[in-house]
């Protein structure tokens, strides 16, 4: 067991302890509210009382199974629909059925003094998502071809480790595991050829790793020879660094993937506690909310990708809180995934018509939860990606980088954290699609989304704005900062060699900033570092220059 997991063990038991706890008050004052039961025939407001210990027994059928109290969470739902059917039939129960349900009751009283099972995360865990600089191991002979692509990926922001030789690469390899190979198969003066090296090698591993061939040889039978060794990507020389690279960013996209974003609404707080330290160990971030009136800030600044709700809340249901979600159009794609112990399917129904997109049952194994969160996150990912996204960068639209600056500007007033803006745009770029082509046009336009996503945090926001044109947001970063970082990608970039028909050509980005102030809406702060832009241009370009407020 790793010392995370260890953590989240001793956070979880600690969380049942909490849960065993609060039942010892729970129960007793629940067995005071059932005996009151006893003077309920004949009384014409019998319901006012049965409807809140209704509600405790359902909550407690949600979440006692949850913190391990099976039997307990059962008999707490039978008795909540026993007392569903009483308020069905419209007729106050007689004695023999209120002593019925008392004995009952004094099981209930039983179950929760009983053990509990001891929970199992190990099997529901799935990879926590990887953070770090992707790391890069590279193979290859050739000098020159060895340092112009460490050189690039490098630029880009990996980490690269480079070998000459075989056993080199396999002492490498046997110490740390990296998160790619480039290999090139034919290695004159080794016994063996890269691609016999490695196809033993990917036998040893349970998962393969990823790998991308260089070479000279471009006949059917070697491409055929690199797929059989598990070979992500087939380049042949002169390699085209910048499509490997962005080959290499593709590959590696899932695994860099930023961690899904679960908001859990629910009022029993050591519930929702619990299920927000399952999903984190499955490697999700959660973020809890007890209290409904804050959903529309809780999801400005969470911006979840799954909303878990529960059903029965005091002030405002589930069902009512998905159709306040859905009010707002933003809102409208993300999944509510409603988690109650509600096991009616009309009612269940009732609830997704209202807004929902699945039902959970309480109680929930961790695996399931974990698998359902999942499964309907990564979906709803897909989807906005491609409803928001550009199809040749992957970085975000037009309409939606400036709806994000809206957001930025809104968060930037009410911290009080700086917010930059950045315009950008490559340099003479028509002369590229008339000297190169549109191909190698949009190879260029790639590199800089391919360099602006490596090297840029991952809370900045990234859109294609125009063509050759892009526009970054940058939360928590003054002008200076900005002006540093964007200096470093300008000098990045004009070292990145591209090639074409066996000749490398360079390109150059100007950019112009602006810092937000108070006053300023998101039109403005863009027209700002646009003119900023423009003054890069007309003073020569490949540089970068701050907004200046004409007087
Ligand atoms: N290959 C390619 N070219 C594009 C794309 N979008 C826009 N362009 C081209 O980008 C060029 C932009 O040219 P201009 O805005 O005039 O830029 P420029 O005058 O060459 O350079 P600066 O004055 O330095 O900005 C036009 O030729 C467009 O056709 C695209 O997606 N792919």
């Amino acid at each position: 067991m790793t010392a995370d997991q260890s953590k989240l063990e001793q956070q979880l038991a600690k969380l049942h302890q909490q849960y065993m706890e609060r039942l010892q008050t729970d129960i007793p004052a629940l067995a005071v509210q059932v005996s009151s039961l006893v003077t309920l025939s004949g009384q014409p407001d019998w319901r006012s009382t049965i409807l809140p210990l209704k509600h405790k027994f359902h909550t407690l059928a949600g979440s006692a199974g949850t913190f391990g109290l099976p039997q307990l969470g059962k008999l707490a739902k039978n008795l909540e629909l026993q007392l569903k059917d009483w308020i069905a039939a419209d007729v106050a129960p007689d004695l023999t059925a209120i002593n019925n349900f008392m004995s009952v009751f004094q099981q209930v009283q039983y179950a929760h003094q009983s053990g509990h099972q001891v929970m199992n995360l190990t099997s529901a865990r799935l990879d926590a998502l990887n953070e770090q600089k992707a790391l890069i191991y590279v193979l290859e002979d050739d000098e020159e071809t060895a340092n112009h692509l460490t050189l690039t990926l490098a630029t880009f922001g990996y980490q690269v480790q480079s070998y000459r030789r075989l056993v080199e690469l396999d002492q490498a390899l046997k110490t740390k595991l990296p998160d790619a190979l480039i290999l090139d198969i034919s290695l004159p003066g080794e016994e063996q050829t890269g691609l016999e090296y490695i196809s033993a090698f990917q036998q040893s591993l349970t998962e393969a790793l990823p790998v991308l061939v260089i070479t000279s040889h471009n006949s059917f039978e070697h491409h055929l020879q690199a797929v059989r060794i598990g070979a992500r990507g087939y380049f042949v020389k002169p390699v085209n660094t910048t499509a490997l690279e962005a080959r290499l960013q593709r590959l590696l996209a899932v695994r860099q993937r930023e961690a899904f974003r679960v908001l859990i609404v629910d009022d029993d707080q050591l519930l929702a506690e619990h299920y927000a330290l399952v999903l984190q160990g499955a490697g999700l971030r959660a973020e809890i909310l007890l209290e409904p009136s804050q959903i529309y800030e809780g999801m400005n600044r969470f911006r979840p990708d799954v909303i878990l709700l529960d059903v029965l809340m005091p002030g405002c249901s589930g069902p009512e809180l998905a159709q306040l979600i859905r009010l707002q159009d933003e809102w409208l794609s993300v999944p509510i995934i409603y988690l109650s112990s509600e096991t009616d399917s009309e009612r269940q129904l009732a609830a997704l018509v209202k807004g929902g997109d699945d039902f959970l049952t309480k109680p929930i194994t961790d695996t399931a939860l974990i698998v359902a969160v999942f499964a309907r996150a990564q979906r709803a990912r897909q989807l906005a990606e491609m409803m928001t996204k550009d199809s040749l960068t992957g970085l975000l639209q037009h309409a939606r980088v400036k709806e994000r600056l809206d957001h930025e500007l809104q968060r930037s007033e009410r911290t009080g954290e700086p917010l930059s803006v950045v315009m950008l745009d490559i340099d003479h770029f028509k002369k590229v699609n008339d000297n190169y082509g549109h191909l190698i046009g949009d190879q260029v336009i790639s590199s800089v989304a391919n360099l602006l996503k490596q090297q840029l945090r991952k809370t900045d926001i990234i859109g294609r704005y125009g063509g050759e044109e892009f526009l970054l947001i940058l939360p928590d970063c003054n002008q200076q900062q900005a002006f540093a970082l964007v200096e470093q990608l300008r000098q990045s970039f004009a070292s990145l060699p591209f090639s074409f028909d066996y000749h490398n050509f360079h390109c150059t980005f100007s950019a112009g900033i602006s810092q937000a102030k108070a006053t300023d809406d998101t039109d403005q702060l863009i027209d700002q570092a646009d003119k900023a832009l423009y003054s890069s241009k007309h003073a020569g370009r490949n540089q970068t220059q701050f907004y200046q407020q004409q007087s």
